[in-house]
């Protein structure tokens, strides 16, 4: 690979690479049935498919890159012996490699840059999806019966979906420089597209600062205010914020990816979550991507994220991100200021 593009961009060339395998990784560990359900704390659960996609992604980009500094969301990935060579991914996309990089970034090295990954967002959404792909009734039923994330008002909205919460998956790569998240993907392995007659599954979404973003159709903003927000970790604050927004609609889907996907697809139009709960791999890569479609992604109080290497990894006073700075604006100015103190305090 030629060394006179600069190192910024033949990360995320990689990044768009690698977040593709993991996300067959994410496919295969549902296909084969044995998610490995572990529970790392109250609401908060990992699966063999997090933890093999964060081995797939970090591996492949520290060979590649090894002064680059990769955050990923799961401690204890099982690092025993040597991952499959199936699962390291060497190559880099070429249409990425292309770019015309920014000035600004042209002379980073690979010590100024952070990753913040996260092998799997919607988590909750995924281990649900798992129910729909046992056929037999009764099967499902027995899943059901021993699952530890599943009420029975979830179950039966389950039974009438197509595939389940699966499309709110993705596989996030946030890139940072300076503390600022410049470059981003978002890979979605359960998105289902229709190439002459037959069925692809996978789209790879990304962006970077002052160039734009690419691999999805942008849309406006739709012309009611519709929000979107968590559908697994409310509260009565997280209720509170959304009642004062005077919204049209309230969309409750899994994964901070997933909530910027429709803001960047025109499905919603500001993304609402005033709890703490999300960590910095949440929100780098949906941040990266958004900001270079023209959005804006803070916290509730407005406040910007940082993501150096020594940030605190949770976003303790929530999110807050809008298509644009005027509906960002909007929401920010509806948020009541005891609601917002609260979470300051959380601090
Ligand atoms: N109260 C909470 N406890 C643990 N994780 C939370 C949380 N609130 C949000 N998160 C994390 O933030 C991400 C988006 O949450 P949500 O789908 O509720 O909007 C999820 O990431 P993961 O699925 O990668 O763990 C989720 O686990
Ligand atoms: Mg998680
Ligand atoms: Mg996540
Ligand atoms: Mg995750």
């Amino acid at each position: 690979m030629s060394t006179t593009i600069p190192v910024i961009v033949r990360v995320l060339a990689s990044s768009v690479s690698v977040a593709g395998k993991a996300g067959k990784i994410v496919r295969d560990v549902m296909s084969k049935g044995e998610l490995g359900i572990v529970e790392k704390g109250k609401d908060d659960y990992q699966t063999e498919a997090d933890r093999s996609a964060q081995r797939c992604i970090i591996e492949s980009l520290s060979a590649q890159y090894p002064k680059v500094n990769i955050i990923g969301e799961e401690d204890n990935p099982d690092t025993e012996g040597d991952i499959s060579s199936e699962w390291l991914a060497v190559d880099a996309d070429k249409e990425i490699l292309s770019i015309e990089c920014p000035s600004f970034l042209k002379s980073v090295k690979e010590e100024d840059i952070v990753i913040w990954v996260d092998p799997l967002d919607g988590t909750s959404e995924y281990t649900q999806g798992a129910l729909m792909l046992k056929r037999d009734p009764w099967e499902r039923w027995k899943m059901y019966l021993t699952h530890p994330l599943i009420s029975i008002k979830w179950y039966l909205s389950l039974l009438q979906s197509d595939f389940g919460f699966l499309e709110h998956v993705t596989v996030l790569i946030g890139i940072s420089v300076n503390e600022k998240p410049v470059a981003g993907v978002i890979h979605q392995p359960y998105f289902k597209t229709l190439i002459d007659g037959e069925k692809k599954l996978g789209r790879t979404i990304w962006g970077l600062q002052e160039v734009g973003v690419g691999g999805f159709t942008a849309a406006p903003p739709p012309d009611s205010l519709v929000i979107t927000t968590t559908r697994s970790h409310s509260n009565p604050i997280v209720e509170k914020a959304l009642q004062v927004m005077n919204a049209s609609q309230i969309l409750r889907v899994g994964g901070a990816g997933y909530k910027v996907l429709q803001l960047l697809e025109g499905v919603a139009s500001i993304y609402v979550f005033a709890s703490p709960g999300c960590k910095k791999w949440d929100t780098c890569a949906p941040e990266a991507v958004l900001n270079a479609a023209g959005g804006k992604l803070t916290d509730i109080l407005g406040n910007y994220y940082k993501y150096g290497a020594s940030e605190g990894k949770p976003n303790k006073t929530g999110v807050l991100a809008a298509v644009n700075g005027e509906l960002h604006n909007y929401a920010l100015t509806r948020i009541p200021q005891e609601l917002k103190d609260k979470l300051a305090s959380n601090k």
